[in-house]
């Protein structure tokens, strides 16, 4: 459980968070809480977000929710618009919201793809210009990705949320590049598999599916929600990770370099 961190990096300043109601996103604001920040959770369910707001305010900062869907590119921008009315500032944007499945390419339907590809690319993209006008403007900002190793190195049976992270990976060095002038840091952070109340059921919903993903991670375990928030913290945070951008952190327990490269007898593992 994250109690106040001793740094309270976070104090005085703003995040949105969007899929801050469950799993990854919520440890995310929870970490910003715990660092002195204010958070305001965006997802589509209220209730979810009420929760992460309830606990977020423990920490003594303010804590908001906005429901809004990331495929729709006016209620983003209002909801954007609406942080910086309602606190004030913008500091950080959290592209943490997806949706995911398993299907075989040949059988996905074009409404399965574009579902997924418009919450995970287009959404990043809407949230991420609205939020950038104002980060711009202000002349300070950190944008962080929530991608995931197959980004870069492909995953069968996830060819919709694969291309889609990849897009997201693309737009972060992008924009990293566009923007690394005026204030503005945008990263990637890429968890391992992370028993979450979305990922569980739709990628590992059966105890040998759970078996086989946790078979994969050199480290032996899940990734906690916790783990991938304390990295968020410090990519968040300009004065530790100020001259990062354009890069990503996995918080994946050596997943993505492959296990089968470390349970060769020759080398010592199993
Ligand atoms: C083999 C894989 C093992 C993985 C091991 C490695 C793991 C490490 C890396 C993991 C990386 C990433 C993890 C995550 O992203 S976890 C987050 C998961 N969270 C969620 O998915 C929560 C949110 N999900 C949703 O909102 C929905 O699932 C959805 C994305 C579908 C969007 O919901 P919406 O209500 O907008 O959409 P619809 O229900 O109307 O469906 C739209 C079309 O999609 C088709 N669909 C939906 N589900 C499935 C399915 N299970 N199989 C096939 N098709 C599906 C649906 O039928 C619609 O299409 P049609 O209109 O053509 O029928
Ligand atoms: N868990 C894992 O193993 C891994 C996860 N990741 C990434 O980490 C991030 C978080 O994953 P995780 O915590 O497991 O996922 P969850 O499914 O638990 O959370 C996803 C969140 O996104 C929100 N969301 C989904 N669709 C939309 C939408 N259209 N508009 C607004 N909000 C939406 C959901 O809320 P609501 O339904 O109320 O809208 C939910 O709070 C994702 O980007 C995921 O791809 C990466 C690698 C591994």
């Amino acid at each position: 459980m994250i109690d106040r961190s001793p740094l309270a990096e976070f104090t005085g300043q703003v995040a949105l968070i969007t899929g801050g109601g469950s799993g990854i996103g919520r440890a995310i604001a929870l970490r910003y809480a715990a660092g002195g920040g204010d958070v305001v959770v965006l997802g589509r369910r209220r209730e979810p977000l009420e929760e992460t707001a309830r606990m977020a305010e423990k920490f003594g900062g303010r804590a908001e929710v906005v429901t809004c869907d990331v495929r729709d590119p006016e209620a983003v921008t209002a909801a954007v618009n609406g942080v910086v009315g309602d606190l004030g500032r913008l500091d950080a944007l959290v592209n943490n919201a997806a949706g995911n499945f398993i299907s075989k390419a040949e059988e996905l339907s074009p409404n399965g793809w574009r579902a997924v590809v418009d919450i995970v690319l287009n959404g990043s993209f809407y949230c991420t210009r609205a939020a950038a006008q104002h980060m711009l403007a202000a002349g300070r900002g950190s944008i962080l990705n929530v991608i995931a190793s197959y980004a870069w190195h492909g995953h069968p049976g996830t060819v919709h949320s694969a291309a889609a992270k990849g897009g997201v990976l693309a737009m972060t060095r992008t924009l990293a590049a566009e923007w690394g002038g005026r204030g503005v840091r945008v990263n990637c952070i890429s968890p391992g598999p992370t028993e979450t109340e979305g990922a569980g059921a739709a990628l590992w919903p059966t105890d040998e599916a759970r078996d086989r993903v946790l078979g994969s991670v050199p480290a032996g375990r899940f990734t906690t929600p916790e783990e991938v928030a304390e990295s968020a913290a410090f990519l968040l945070d300009a004065r530790r990770a100020g001259y990062v951008t354009g890069d990503v952190l996995s918080v994946d327990g050596g997943q993505w370099l492959g296990k089968a490269v470390y349970t060769d007898p020759r080398a010592g593992r199993s």
